[in-house]
């Protein structure tokens, strides 16, 4: 909160230090404000969105998203601190699975209904007020208990925190959501209360057709006729009250399928529902987590078991809405049927305590919840069926054996995500996998950052969520590049479509690390950690190594800290499951020779420890002075390695695998100085056919989980 400000060029220090205290009244004492400032002044956040830099490249206001520009801290709290630091302010605590609880500071003790309703998150410290939805950074819970004990209050208003003040177009955004939210609930209809033969015909439409109307009816699913979308709502708050919608459509493919699509008011990144929350009892003790509204029906109708649905499918379990989630001892994830759902499932039941989760492992008997019951299966046997999340650290054959069948089966889903801009990637590659280190290098300014930014974000915009570590250049012109790459174009000159694209790309899960220049490995690795926690961050890039290197103790051995620093990395992406693209600068080779993997910088642990090795190969020929190739030299996922050149397009910023034929075509012009526009031509009718693809994408309605979902 204090980075807006500071970043708006307030320059009253108090507004600075402490903003939500301005409007409190009193107000609290000047030792706590001064205590405050000194505080939040030695508190640099580290980790941005991308509001940030659309707010900042022009004199625009800033768009308000609390939620998505969370704070790092510099010194990660531990769960150690936090109870100790709760100890000694005499606050009594339940130590719960992924949050402590605790009485909440927010209401006066003789009005709690629940004794413990404010949670304190244990890896982050952040914390909700379940009972006044009151939240904020662990900084603040402990800035609340100063003025609490100096003012001698046994509880604080809820306003404390609230009172920063929104801007009006902020104000008018949020009043304007509520609008839809409001518009589309109440010109939508009990899906119960439509005509038999209209609703059969969308029961059909959506897959189903199992679905009795007492289910529907059970969780208030309605339908908005104009566009022949599902709603589903999401109650929340103390008072249960209509938050907002989710609108899920459908389409029938050529060969069978269904692709859903969804939306929903508020934006995705300020969607918190949890589909089937209220219909949650308080002495329910087990729940089943599903990854979309349609499943957590089947769930439900056919095992009457408490389920809920993760607002944003598989992409992610924001912190926020772990609390609501604490009160169970027993959670069934049954995320869908296929590997990404898998990987998941195991990733989320780390955040929500591995010992009361157990997973549903996809497979040909156990498909996503919906299909099952369309199948006829026995629900309840899957979920009976599901496997501890905890492992063991010794295992047989026995306990590996469907792990290994899964991979045997899935071998596309295994490979990872592919790249849509990068064909030939794919073909050597396969894909992007999670839990892998690539190490990316090529010659000084050949343009290593321009391509593998675009790289990243080709998969970015798949859904694969991104961690972006710039330290040579600033985020903002990073984003720029990433902008342009995004547009396909040049957006200097057509300003008037920035709103378009800029509205578009903020949409991307996509974070950008504050750091610049040279840094401490050890801040960027809590960072990258924090943000796995925060945002399930799955790709992470850091650009480069040698920015790292600056800050080791430099009486040590250079090789000896970039082997340490590699090795850091390493453990991370495995740990994390998480990848991590590094690039690092070539030794100074000659000219004209290619690189090798030998070629990058410091000893051989950087192409021992990587699973990928990549060089921007740079040729300079005087045919194609932009053209570059990328080489694999290392793939230990399949061992394939291999070569294909690349054509830069200066006016995106892009690269592609050059036209066949363009030099025939160069041939054909009869003067030379034709040449170059010919070249031109070439480019600009590349540059066409990816902008198109490009507009298709960004006009496409998103979907929330940042993928179509098909259903066979
Ligand atoms: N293939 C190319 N042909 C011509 N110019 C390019 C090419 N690729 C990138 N550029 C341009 O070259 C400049 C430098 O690119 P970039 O910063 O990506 O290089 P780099 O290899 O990361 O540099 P450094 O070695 O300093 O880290 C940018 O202005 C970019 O637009």
């Amino acid at each position: 909160m204090w980075r807006k400000l500071l970043l708006r060029g307030t320059t009253c220090l108090l507004q600075v230090a402490a903003p939500r205290f301005l409007h409190q009244r009193p107000f609290p004492p000047f030792s706590c404000v001064r205590l405050l400032t000194q505080r939040l002044l030695h508190r640099p956040p580290q980790l941005l969105d991308k509001g940030y830099f659309l707010a900042h490249s022009g004199t625009r206001a800033y768009k308000k998203d609390a939620k998505s520009t969370l704070e790092i801290p510099t010194t990660p709290v531990t769960i150690t601190d936090i109870k100790q630091y709760l100890r000694s302010k005499e606050i009594p605590f339940h130590d719960g699975y992924s949050c402590l609880h605790t009485p909440s500071i927010f209401i006066n003790p003789s009005d709690r209904k629940d004794s413990y309703s404010l949670f304190i998150d244990k890896t982050t410290g952040q914390f909700v007020c379940k009972d006044t939805l009151v939240e904020g950074s662990w900084e603040d819970i402990q800035d609340c208990l100063e003025v609490m004990q100096k003012q001698e209050q046994d509880f604080l208003s809820p306003h404390v925190l609230l009172g920063y003040p929104e801007s009006m177009e902020e104000q008018e955004e949020r009043e304007s959501e509520l609008r839809e939210v409001q518009r589309i609930w109440s010109s939508s209809v009990p899906l119960t209360d439509v005509p038999e033969e209209e609703a059969l015909l969308v029961k059909t439409m959506f897959q189903i057709s199992k679905v009795s109307n007492a289910t529907l009816k059970k969780f208030g699913v309605r339908l908005f006729k104009p566009t022949k979308s599902l709603v589903f709502p999401w109650f929340g708050g103390p008072d249960s009250s209509l938050k907002g919608v989710k609108l899920l459509s459908a389409q029938s493919t050529d060969n069978n399928k269904v692709i859903y699509k969804e939306a929903t008011v508020p934006k995705c990144n300020s969607f918190y529902s949890l589909f089937g929350l209220p219909l949650v009892g308080r002495m329910d003790a087990e729940v089943v987590l599903t990854g979309s509204e349609l499943d957590t029906l089947a769930v439900s109708q056919a095992t009457g078991l408490p389920s809920v649905a993760l607002p944003r499918g598989v992409s992610c379990l924001p912190p926020i809405l772990l609390p609501y989630l604490e009160q169970f001892k027993r959670v069934t994830l049954w995320l869908g049927d296929d590997i990404r759902s898998w990987e998941a499932s195991k990733i989320f039941s780390r955040k929500l305590g591995l010992r009361r989760c157990s997973l549903v492992r996809p497979g040909e008997y156990r498909p996503c919840p919906m299909e099952a019951l369309a199948q006829g299966k026995n629900l309840g046997h899957i979920i009976k069926s599901s496997i501890p999340a905890a492992h063991k650290s010794i295992v047989s054959f026995k306990q590996l054996r469907e792990d290994v069948y899964g991979e045997l089966s899935n071998t596309e889903q295994v490979a990872g995500v592919k790249w849509s801009r990068f064909p030939e990637l794919n073909r050597i590659l396969k894909g992007h996998r999670k839990g892998e280190l690539t190490v990316f290098t090529g010659p000084t300014g050949s343009g290593k950052t321009t391509f593998i930014s675009e790289v990243a974000l080709d998969l970015c915009m798949q859904g694969v969520n991104t961690l972006w570590g710039s330290f040579e250049i600033n985020n903002v012109r990073l984003a720029k590049v990433m902008l342009t790459q995004f547009a396909m174009q040049r957006l200097e000159n057509n300003l008037e479509q920035y709103d378009f694209w800029a509205d578009k790309f903020e949409e991307l899960p996509l974070y950008f690390m504050t750091f610049h220049g040279q840094q401490n490995i050890k801040a960027v690795l809590d960072t990258m950690q924090h943000s796995v926690y925060l945002y399930d961050i799955n790709h992470v890039i850091i650009d480069n190594l040698q920015f790292m290197m600056g800050q080791e103790n430099l009486s040590v051995d250079k090789f000896a800290v970039q082997d340490h620093i590699i090795g850091a990395f390493r453990k991370f992406a495995t740990n994390s499951s998480c990848h991590v693209t590094l690039v690092i600068h070539p030794r100074k080779e000659e000219d004209d020779r290619d690189l090798q993997t030998a070629s990058i910088f410091g000893s051989a642990k950087a192409s021992q420890e990587a699973d990928n090795v990549l060089i921007l190969q740079e040729k300079k020929l005087v045919t194609c002075p932009g053209r570059r190739s990328l080489q694999v030299t290392k793939n230990r996922f399949d061992g394939d390695v291999g070569i294909f050149p690349l054509d830069f397009l200066k006016s995106s910023l892009t690269f592609e695998a050059p036209i066949q034929g363009k030099h025939k075509l160069r041939k054909v012009a009869s003067k030379p100085e034709n040449e170059g526009d010919e070249g031109n031509k070439v480019e600009v009718k590349k540059v066409e056919v990816k902008k198109e693809k490009a507009a298709k994408i960004a006009k496409a309605p998103r979907t929330v989980t940042g993928k179509e979902s098909v259903q066979q």
